[in-house]
This record gives structure tokens, sequence and C-alpha cells, in this order.
């Protein structure tokens, strides 16, 4: 533990040494729609991300990262290798590959946030949460207090269309951490939003990390966000995507969006982007 003040944490203090997400050998082949020719995304490809670590995954367009995620959701299976959960097989390689298991998500807590909010239209706010809930086998009670918790409580009975692009996608955290997910999958869940908006949501985010560590995985293509949020960043390369290069950020939390480490980190991995 860094500091005096019991409020901050260091990364070391927080991440256990046992691993959450596990894969293992994992290859991901796909017929592209376009040429009919198979692309490998993932040959042979591993990677451990422990309890209570915020892993964040950067890389060009079109490595796999948003596949690194669909393969560890559930919603896509491996051709071969495995991918476990808390020492739960999720998958494992199978000769006919398809669609992942709907339950998985359930079975294994998992908040998910995606680039767009994704929310049901013809439904409340508060109803969207009560649904995700009720579909963990949780108290749809919980609505109200996770709308509370990212400042939206005056809003749960509006429908989404009503909500700004920033309101939303609190919305969806909400839905996303409603759940009390032991493991959290973010897919550039703020780049779609202004630069003010995205700050925002990125203070938001480290809160409710910090009021309750968890287990995630974060894509985005922005470095200094990566430095921001995560315990470590991976950089993904190639065709099939490898790690090509690794930054551990040993910065305690609650972290400053001006604090000059950032920068200095977003450097050091804007340069092994290339
Ligand atoms: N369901 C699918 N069917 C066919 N090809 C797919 C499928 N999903 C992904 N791919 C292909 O796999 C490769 C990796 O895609 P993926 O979306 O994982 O990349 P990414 O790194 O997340 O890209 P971006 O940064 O642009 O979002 C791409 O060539 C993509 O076309």
């Amino acid at each position: 533990m860094s500091g005096t003040d019991t409020a901050t944490s260091s990364s070391a203090g927080r991440i256990q040494r046992r691993p959450y997400v596990v894969l293992d050998g994992v290859s991901k082949e796909f017929t592209s729609a376009r040429t009919g020719v198979r692309e490998t995304v993932f040959d042979d490809f591993s990677l451990t991300v422990h309890h209570g670590e915020l892993v964040a995954v950067v890389g060009a367009s079109g490595t796999g990262k948003t596949t690194l995620l669909h393969l560890v959701a559930g919603l896509e299976r491996p051709d071969s290798g495995r991918i476990t959960l808390n020492d739960d097989t999720l998958a494992a390689g199978s000769p006919t590959p398809g669609a992942g298991n709907s339950t998985d998500m359930a079975r294994h807590r998992l908040g998910v946030v995606f680039q767009q909010p994704r929310l049901l239209d013809w439904v409340s706010v508060r109803r969207n949460l009560e649904l995700a809930l009720t579909s963990s086998g949780l108290d749809p009670a919980g609505a109200d207090r996770a709308l509370a918790d990212v400042g939206l409580a005056e809003y749960a009975h509006h429908y989404p269309s009503v909500l700004s692009g920033g309101q939303r996608q609190r919305a969806a955290v909400a839905r996303a951490f409603a759940v009390q997910p032991e493991l959290v999958l973010l897919d550039e869940p703020f780049s779609a939003l202004d630069q003010l908006t995205a700050r925002r949501l990125r203070l938001l985010l480290q809160e409710l990390w910090t009021a309750r560590p968890r287990t995630g995985l974060l894509v985005t293509h922005n470095p200094l966000e990566a430095a921001f949020l995560a315990d470590r960043v991976i950089v993904l390369d190639g065709r099939p995507a490898r790690v090509s290069a690794e930054f551990t950020l040993d910065l305690s939390r609650p972290r400053t969006p001006e604090d000059p480490r950032l920068f200095t980190y977003q450097n050091e991995i804007l340069a092994a982007l290339g």
C-alpha cells in the first residue's frame, strides 16, 4: 500500500497472484465474408489476467481485440485451446466452432460495456437494469442503487431515447455494475463520447473500481485512457495476433487525469504501437 491515506490503493495491494482469466493456447479463425479467405486471428495465444487486475488491450484496427473480449465473454468459441474463468472452463476448442453459451455471462457474473450503450429503447432506464438483474438471478430492486451510484437516480423512469449520449453510456455502466460482476469487459466504452464526457465517465469508472476492485479487460484505442484506468497494458500486433509489448502501471489509485506519469506511459505505449 502506498502513502498513508487508506483510500488510496496500489496495484500490488489489490491484485492477487491467483489467475482469474486464462487463455491457454487459444486459436481462432474466421472466414472473411468479403473474400472468402480464412484468417487466423489467434494461433496458440495465451494470456492471464489475475484476480483484481484491470488489463487494457491496445493495438491496430483489426488485430483481434474485440474477438479477444468475445472469446472471454463466451460469445465466440475458440477453435482450439482452452479458456478458464476463475478455474471454471468456459470454453474448450471443439471441431464445430459456433456461438458461445449464453448462460456463461450469467454464470460468471460478467458485466459488459460496449462502445454503444445497447439499452432497450422501449423500456425505462430502470427496467433496463431490472432485466439485467433478473437474468442474472438477482433481485431487481438493485436497479435503483446502481443508478444512484452513477448519478442517474432521477432519470430512472425515463426512456433511454431522452437521455444524452453520456447519460446513456452512464446507464450502460450502471447496468454492467448492477449485477455485481466479478469480471468486467469494456470494449471501447467511451470512444463515441465527447472528450469532457469521456473524462467524467473514466473518473466514474475509477470510482466504481476503487469502491470494489474487480477483474477486467478494457479494449481501447486511447493509450492515455489505458494508462489512466489499467494496471497493465498489453499491445496486440500482427496476424495471428501476439502480445508485442506490455506495460505494468504501478500507480496508486485514485489517479488524476493530469498526472504527468500518465503522459509518459502514453508516449511509451504510442511508441510500441509504432
Ligand atoms: N464474426 C466474424 N466473422 C468473420 N470475421 C470476423 C468476425 N469477427 C471478427 N472477424 C475478423 O477478425 C479480425 C479481428 O477483428 P476484431 O474486431 O477482433 O479486431 P479489433 O482489433 O477489435 O478491431 P477494431 O480496433 O477495428 O475494432 C478482423 O479481420 C475481422 O474482420
